[in-house]
């Protein structure tokens, strides 16, 4: 796999150092088998559906925590940038939707779906950062998500066992693979560029670290239960 990361945040900066140090944990995640199967075609199609479904309800959550990132948001510029990321999640959730309709599903069907573990423990996970810390710890545990995707995108389109034609996950990979998508995605890495700078970064390394690689693995268990529903 190339440098799918160095589209993601500046040289030296803190979302970099991040990633690099999170190691093992971010790439388990950004090139984890569900992943390495929608870009083959190989997915059984229950362990996409099964994810899918869950995700949905992931984003309801995600989106709660993106909104209190607009609560924390310390700057006007922050805060449109927050508020526009709210409706992006909020849109993402059209393309599982759409999924949906094909197999019958309709939205009151899939949110009367219960929640996983692995659900729960990441969305609430986040808030709780978010509710406990300051900008910095909840944008930390927001940024695998947004960031991770991105890159979860590239590595697809750089993946030479990629299957393109009659791939039939190909809407899921437009949507993070769009420009849009992987402009938001850059943001949010150069935002933890900028926090790092004015919010201590450097003496908050051991701690962010922490967060970020346990964002990371629990990603892992988010697509990993995906995979278990095949
Ligand atoms: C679990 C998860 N992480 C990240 C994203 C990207 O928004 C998503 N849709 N779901």
């Amino acid at each position: 796999m190339s440098e799918a990361h160095q589209e993601f945040g500046a040289p030296g900066g803190l979302f970099r150092r991040l990633r690099d140090a999170a190691g093992r944990d971010w790439t388990g995640y950004t090139w984890h088998p569900f992943v390495q199967r929608v870009s083959d075609g190989t997915l059984p199609l229950l362990s996409f559906r099964h994810y899918l479904i869950q995700d949905y309800l992931f984003l309801i959550h995600f989106a709660r925590a993106k909104a209190l990132a607009v609560v924390k948001g310390e700057s006007l510029a922050a805060m449109r940038e927050k508020a526009a990321a709210v409706l992006a999640i909020l849109d993402e959730t059209k393309l599982h939707l759409k999924y949906c309709a094909e197999w019958g599903l309709s939205e009151a069907e899939v949110v009367k779906v219960p929640e996983t573990a692995e659900t729960v423990s990441y969305t609430r996970w986040v808030l709780d950062r978010g509710l406990s810390g300051d900008i910095l710890d909840l944008e930390i545990a927001l940024a695998p998500c947004t960031v991770g995707y991105g890159e979860v995108a590239l590595r697809i389109l750089a993946d030479p066992a990629r299957k393109v034609e009659g791939n039939a996950y190909q809407s899921w990979i437009d949507t993070y693979a769009d420009e849009g998508y992987q402009a938001m995605a850059r943001a949010a890495a150069a935002r933890i560029d900028a926090l790092g700078e004015s919010h201590g970064g450097e003496a908050r390394f051991a701690r962010l670290s922490a967060d970020f690689a346990e964002a990371a693995r629990l990603e892992q268990r988010f697509w990993q239960q995906g995979l278990d529903a095949g």
